[in-house]
């Protein structure tokens, strides 16, 4: 008897459980606004399978749904809420307006915990003590003067050579690899004033560059995995945490040994400006005066600092110069243009030159490049299709409606497309495909800062405006124009430019291309 009732009474639970869950499935399905929502899982499903293009989907989301914002909901019963926006007056009120209201946040903190309290990782008071001393650092003219001399030399000691062997020999070589090591060069250089060779005709390994690689591939993974399985990983010591943990000893080894040395070198009365010395001299003046300030012999603040630093610039760099070649290689028109300007440089600076100095190849002085107006109308239509940094996300703290009525509650996480906001026709016209660095020019031949209409936001906006910007220009006008003006490239046919997953934006298969010296006409 006892046996017959549960027989009956197990599948009615059942049933009745069954049928409340559907019904809150059901119910959550229909007052959902999130894009894609499937019954229990949420918009999961669509995200997993868009997750190594995010965002080119996003961009296609807002194109179909003809709107600059919608939600994504995580599955049932987790409190995952996500705004996606690309519309440029909620960018202006999350990064600007209201941008206390909209810090990185806890889980953020969490994921990017190798970099330690840097300032691309910190928040509040940390990231305020963080910014105040590498704002000091960056703006310096010492620095501008260091970053730009560096960046000569490295092309005209590193680049210049290793591209001239492919010419010779007729090789291929992937531009995105050597665009790496040039920026891995270039800003090992600009935070600790050291030079490393990884970028040569040898192609050599590097263990730092081989080490930072690393980290930031645990720190992706981070990203698409729960958190509680990552940190199982951590402590249990496996899998990609197990190479990252053995990645920062690697790392630590190089930079305290590299603050060790700095810091011997300033009590020498070395003099140098790189970010590492500005950082050890700040802390050393303002430790005793402010509470927060972090104390004199605080290395493990000067090892995050650097190697937010370092990240910051390094791939941002590498990205931007990979997309710049592959478009204008798409873009003849283009192409000449830059030349253009470029011949009418060299022929005024040949006169000041020495025979010698003035033969092939030449390597341009950033200073010199800076008044180039469509050389800088090209990075920035270049920056604007293809943002180094695509997305950027943030929490929110107290509920607000943005300015396209979106509703954002406590806990709710925003993810701003940097990378949609130059695709969206309602914010750059019908044309915002095409690759038109004229856009950045008004009719008297001068440069439209769109930056300052909140529509170019590669650089982020407000408070936490990229602090490298300048550096970054100073960098990528003289890779390019050395490049373009000693080299003819030729992108190999039928290469997939597909996103590979990482938090900035490179090429899956790299940018394979053959190179040719140029000889270039110029009056004299
Ligand atoms: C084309 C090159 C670059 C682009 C497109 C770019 C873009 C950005 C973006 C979008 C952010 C905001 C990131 C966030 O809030 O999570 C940022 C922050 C930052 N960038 Fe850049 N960046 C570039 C190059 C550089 C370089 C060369 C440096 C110097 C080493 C640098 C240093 C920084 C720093 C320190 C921050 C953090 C600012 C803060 O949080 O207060 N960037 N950058």
């Amino acid at each position: 008897m006892v046996v017959n009732l549960s027989k009956s009474f197990v599948p009615a639970i059942f049933s009745v459980f069954f049928i409340f869950f559907l019904s809150i499935g059901i119910f959550l399905k229909k007052t959902s606004k999130a894009i894609d929502y499937w019954l229990f899982l949420g918009s999961l499903p669509t995200v997993v399978m868009n997750s190594n293009r995010l965002p080119d989907w996003f961009t296609e989301v807002f194109h179909s749904l003809g709107r600059g914002s919608f939600y994504i909901d995580g599955p049932i019963f987790t409190k995952l809420k996500y705004l996606v926006t690309c519309h440029h007056q909620n960018i202006e009120y999350i990064l600007k307006t209201d941008f206390n209201n909209f810090p990185k946040g806890p889980d953020f903190t969490q994921i990017f915990d190798p970099l330690g309290n840097g300032i691309l990782n910190a928040d509040s008071d940390a990231w305020k003590v963080q910014r105040r001393m590498a704002h000091t650092a960056f703006v310096a003219s010492e620095f501008k003067d260091l970053l730009s001399d560096m960046s000569r030399k490295v092309v005209g000691e590193q680049l210049v050579p290793l591209l001239a062997h492919v010419a010779r020999t007729g090789s291929t070589i992937d531009l995105q690899e050597v665009c790496f090591r040039f920026a891995f060069d270039v800003n090992i250089s600009a935070a600790f004033g050291v030079q490393e060779n990884y970028l040569s005709t040898e192609l050599p390994s590097n263990d730092l560059a081989e080490a930072t690689g690393q980290v930031q591939e645990a720190i992706l993974y981070r990203h698409v995995m729960p958190m509680f399985l990552w940190k199982l990983m951590c402590l249990f010591n496996i899998g990609r945490e197990r190479v990252s943990a053995k990645a920062l000893k690697t790392i630590d080894s190089h930079f305290y040994q590299l603050i060790f040395q700095k810091k011997k070198n300033l009590l020498q009365g070395i003099k140098s400006f790189d970010l590492l010395s500005t950082h050890i001299k700040l802390q050393d003046q303002m430790s005793t005066n402010i509470s927060s300030w972090p104390a004199k012999n605080d290395d493990k603040f000067l090892r995050d600092s650097m190697l937010s630093l370092f990240t910051a610039g390094k791939d941002a760099i590498a990205s931007s110069l990979t997309w710049f070649f592959w478009l204008v290689s798409k873009t003849p028109a283009a192409e000449a243009k830059v030349l253009q300007e470029l011949k009418l440089l060299f022929s005024s600076k040949k006169r000041e030159l020495s025979e010698e100095a003035s033969e092939w190849p030449y390597v341009f002085d950033a200073r010199d490049l800076s008044g180039l107006v469509y050389l800088h109308a090209v990075v920035c239509e270049s920056l604007r299709l293809y943002p180094s940094v695509p997305l950027n996300s943030k929490t929110v703290l107290k509920e607000v409606v943005l300015p396209d009525g979106s509703l954002v509650k406590p806990g709710m996480q925003i993810v701003i497309s940097l990378y949609s906001v130059g695709r969206m026709p309602w914010i750059w016209g019908e044309d915002c495909l095409e690759f038109k660095p004229e856009r950045w020019i008004d009719d008297d031949g001068k440069l439209i800062r769109h930056d300052n209409m909140s529509k170019f936001v590669a650089f982020n906006l407000g408070p936490r405006t990229c602090l490298g910007k300048d550096t970054a220009f100073t960098q990528i006008k003289t890779v390019v124009a050395a490049v373009l003006f000693n080299f003819q490239v030729e992108v190999l046919e039928g290469q997939h430019t597909f996103f590979k997953p990482a938090i900035t934006l490179h090429m899956e298969k790299g940018l394979k291309v053959k190179l040719q010296k140029r000889i270039i006409e110029y009056a004299t």
